[in-house]
């Protein structure tokens, strides 16, 4: 039986006259991770900040965990965890500490947040830095002792917003582990990024957001093969010198960025070999898999990270 942790319908959020959120439709299942995928300013923070009881909805119906968050905020907040997006640890406190104190808000016992601690030290790998201040750790340390933070209270849901942004590669890799591992362990996970490999490492379904509108639905590999080709070739030019007119019918679709030319199609080599053979020659080129930023291209007419 699949159980619904998360149902929006038409929600909403307004500020002032400005809407942010325009009437989406959303729903989480247990066990699964979600992905709110979208550029700056598309309405993801704010979706999460609904989502986790600290901002009201301004129209439309929202259930978590079976409840209204109007009305349920904080017995809905005692089974979430909220990583947001930035860090906001007490930097003048131990690693352990700032375990401990978070989960006396939570009203367990001094013993039972001795040995919480410990464990979530283990799953941070944070283990030998347990009475280091936090102040000098790494942007990768202290992000993944946020998220072990807010398991304190061993949540059903994690609601993480941007969790990786800032973090070079391999300590993403790292968390990403780490967030994959929980999703093992039963937790259910709604991730924002407008990391196009972060949602298709992470997450079973997504949304694309653009706007404050849902664009597309479905999991990173429909949406690929609903929006993409199988293939892009991308080909570089000399500045000033790109143009699509003597490709055009090479491929089923071509997109014209500032510094590419992207071929969508199902043989980017052979799309390569043709657009040689008729005197095509590009500083470079690249025969890649479709992505989801390619997803996202298509229906938005923009690049993810401009
Ligand atoms: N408190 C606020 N008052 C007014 N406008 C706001 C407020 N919070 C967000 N917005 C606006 O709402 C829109 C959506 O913002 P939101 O933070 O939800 O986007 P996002 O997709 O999470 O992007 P980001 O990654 O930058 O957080 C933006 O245009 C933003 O400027």
């Amino acid at each position: 039986m699949t159980t619904t942790l998360v149902e929006a319908e038409a929600l909403t959020k307004r500020f002032g006259t400005f809407e942010a959120v325009q009437g989406i439709d959303v729903e989480v299942r247990k066990g699964e991770a979600f992905g709110f995928l979208g550029p700056n300013g598309a309405g993801k923070s704010s979706t999460m900040r609904m989502i986790s009881c600290v901002s009201p909805r301004s129209g439309g119906v929202l259930r978590v965990l079976g409840m209204d968050p109007d009305t349920d905020g904080p017995r809905i907040r005692a089974r979430l965890g909220v990583v947001p997006q930035q860090d906001n640890l007490d930097d003048e406190l131990t690693v352990r500490q700032n375990l401990e104190v978070y989960g006396r808000y939570f009203g367990l016992s001094r013993a039972a947040v001795r040995e919480k601690a410990v464990e979530l030290m283990g799953f941070a790998q944070l283990t030998d830095r347990a009475d280091a201040e936090v102040e000098p750790l790494s942007g990768g340390m202290k992000r993944r002792l946020t998220i072990a933070r807010s398991l304190v209270n061993d949540p059903e849901l994690l609601l993480l917003d941007e969790p990786t942004t800032g973090l070079d590669p391999q300590a993403r890799h790292l968390l990403w582990d780490r967030l994959f591992r929980l999703k093992q362990s039963g937790v259910t996970l709604i991730i924002t990024t407008h990391y196009m490999d972060e949602a298709e490492q992470l997450c079973d379904r997504l949304v694309v957001m653009d706007g404050g509108r849902i664009a597309a639905e479905g999991s990173p590999g429909e949406l690929i093969r609903q929006h993409a080709t199988r293939e892009v070739l991308e080909l570089r030019f000399p500045p000033g010198e790109q143009s699509a007119a003597e490709v055009r019918d090479l491929a089923e679709r071509v997109e014209v960025l500032p510094d590419r030319v992207l071929l969508y199609t199902a043989d980017g080599e052979a799309a390569l070999a043709a657009a040689h053979a008729r005197g095509v020659r590009p500083v470079s080129s690249l025969v890649r898999r479709s992505s989801l930023e390619d997803v996202f291209l298509r229906l938005t007419g923009r690049t993810l990270v401009d």
